[in-house]
């Protein structure tokens, strides 16, 4: 379920992109660069951090929503998908993460 609505969204945002910026939030910020792209996902990443400091399970749903949602935008303006971020994640399945720091050169 959850898969769906993510590849949903991305499709959806990739037909938005090249849309009309009075009538669609995508295009709009697509319009507006991927510095301000980019400024917007820092703020909802503050906010769902804010969220769950103060305990607000609705509240970090809600700016989880929004932060996934502007990832998706972000990753399309770079002309990545969810299959990249998958196949990373995939990449790392099973190593520790304390294991994969300790072999860092830095
Ligand atoms: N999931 C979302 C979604 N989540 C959040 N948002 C919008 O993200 C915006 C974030 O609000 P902010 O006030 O922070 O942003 P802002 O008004 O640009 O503020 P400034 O940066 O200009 O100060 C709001 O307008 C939200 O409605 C979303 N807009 C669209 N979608 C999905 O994207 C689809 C396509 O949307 P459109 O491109 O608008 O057709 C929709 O059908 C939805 O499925």
């Amino acid at each position: 379920m959850a898969d769906d609505i993510l590849a949903t969204l991305e499709t959806v945002i990739r037909e938005r992109r090249t849309g009309d910026p009075a009538t669609s939030y995508v295009a709009k910020l697509t319009h507006r660069g991927r510095a301000k792209i980019a400024q917007k996902l820092g703020e909802e990443a503050v906010e769902a951090a804010i969220a769950a400091v103060q305990d607000d399970r609705a509240g970090l749903t809600g700016e989880a929503a929004d932060l996934i949602f502007h990832l998706l935008v972000l990753l399309a303006d770079m002309d990545l998908t969810l299959d990249d971020v998958r196949a990373e994640l995939e990449r790392r399945e099973g190593v520790s993460g304390i294991d994969e720091k300790a072999a860092r050169a830095d």
